[in-house]
């Protein structure tokens, strides 16, 4: 595969309570390194792809510790600048049962919230880029947030680079502020070529209900995305049936301009880790559309690796292609 994967965005830390522990309870909290852009850079790294982060930390041993993780998860941390300042974190509380996980964010001010645009060297990574890979985080952070998700499309689109946007709404965010989500993700999205995200959030985009069932609502809200977006290609969605926290039912979709594919459900039990399986699904997603494969291929690999992704404590996915490949055949039963 030639060339090379940039994903732009905030590498954070999460400080999650051990088992199923409230944060009353606890005395000490795991720490792991993750973000949404980073969690897809960890995924396609993982399964051989070569990525480049973009995105910039504290100069501080919590920015060491960050820059450490991406580089274990092969990732190439040559556009990863450093300055004073603080890290962004976020604490989650986590869920069991019929009770959910909770996430509490403490990131306002970060090194990465605060950047401007010209503090990234967007030409020289995106060189030879073959994808640039960003979600609905950045310009959700504020408006200086805005403005580099806003420079980051600029660039690669002058760049002639594919860009790969997830919706990830994160109300939280977007409601710490005076934002207008609708009209920025829709600005953004006339630069994307593959969209990850549902029904909903082509919803929020165009400010229109889709009425039908299942498949049928689905298939209308691409369509009309298909519309309203004249570069997009691609759009790529889990449906996930919550059981308890522990247990989901997932499948995987992919719409095209002329065809769709929807794999069938698969029961998810035993959920050790929930949070960046989305981003684990749009990795597997993006591996295979990298390498031209058909949508039934695509939309089985972003099943195969988000359902993996739920097996693996963290933000990050590390499992690569063997395991991505034996995941329909094993069962689940210890390799020897
Ligand atoms: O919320 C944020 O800003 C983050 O970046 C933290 C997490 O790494 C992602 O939220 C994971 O996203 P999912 O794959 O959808 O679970």
């Amino acid at each position: 595969m030639t060339g090379h994967i940039v994903a732009f965005g905030e590498v954070l830390l999460r400080f999650a309570t051990p088992g199923a522990r409230l944060t009353v309870q606890c005395d000490a909290l795991d720490m792991v390194v993750g973000g949404a852009e980073a969690n897809v850079a960890a995924g396609l790294a993982s399964l051989g792809h070569d990525v480049k982060m973009l995105t910039r930390l504290p100069s501080s041993p919590l920015g060491d510790k960050a820059r450490a993780a991406l580089n274990a998860a092969g990732i190439d941390t040559a556009h990863v600048g450093r300055d004073t300042g603080r890290m962004g974190l976020y604490f989650l509380e986590s869920g069991a049962g019929l009770r959910p996980s909770s996430i509490t964010y403490d990131r306002a001010g970060s090194v990465f919230a605060t950047s401007k645009a010209d503090q990234f060297d967007f030409a020289s990574a995106l060189e030879g880029a073959r994808l640039l890979h960003l979600s609905g985080i950045t310009p959700a952070l504020g408006p200086g947030g805005v403005a580099l998700a806003q420079a980051a499309v600029a660039a690669a689109t002058s760049a002639g680079v594919p860009v790969c946007f997830d919706g990830n709404y994160r109300a939280l965010l977007w409601d710490a502020w005076d934002s207008d989500p609708r009209s920025v993700l829709t600005d953004l999205m006339q630069s994307a070529t593959v969209m990850i995200g549902n029904h909903r959030d082509i919803s929020l985009l165009l400010g229109k209900a889709f009425s039908g069932d299942g498949s049928d609502r689905r298939r209308e809200a691409a369509l009309a995305a298909f519309e309203a977006f004249p570069k997009l290609q691609m759009i790529a969605s889990t449906a996930r049936h919550v059981v308890n926290s522990g247990h989901h039912r997932i499948a995987a979709r992919l719409d095209a301009r002329d065809a769709a594919h929807q794999t069938s459900e698969v029961d998810v039990t035993g959920i050790v880790d929930r949070i960046g399986t989305g981003d684990a699904f749009a990795a597997g997603v993006l591996h295979k559309w990298l390498q031209g494969a058909d949508l039934v291929a695509t939309a089985q690999a972003g099943l195969a690796y988000t359902v993996l992704k739920h097996t693996v404590p963290g933000d990050m996915c590390f499992l690569g292609l063997q395991e991505l490949d034996a995941f329909s055949v094993s069962g689940g039963d210890v390799r020897r």
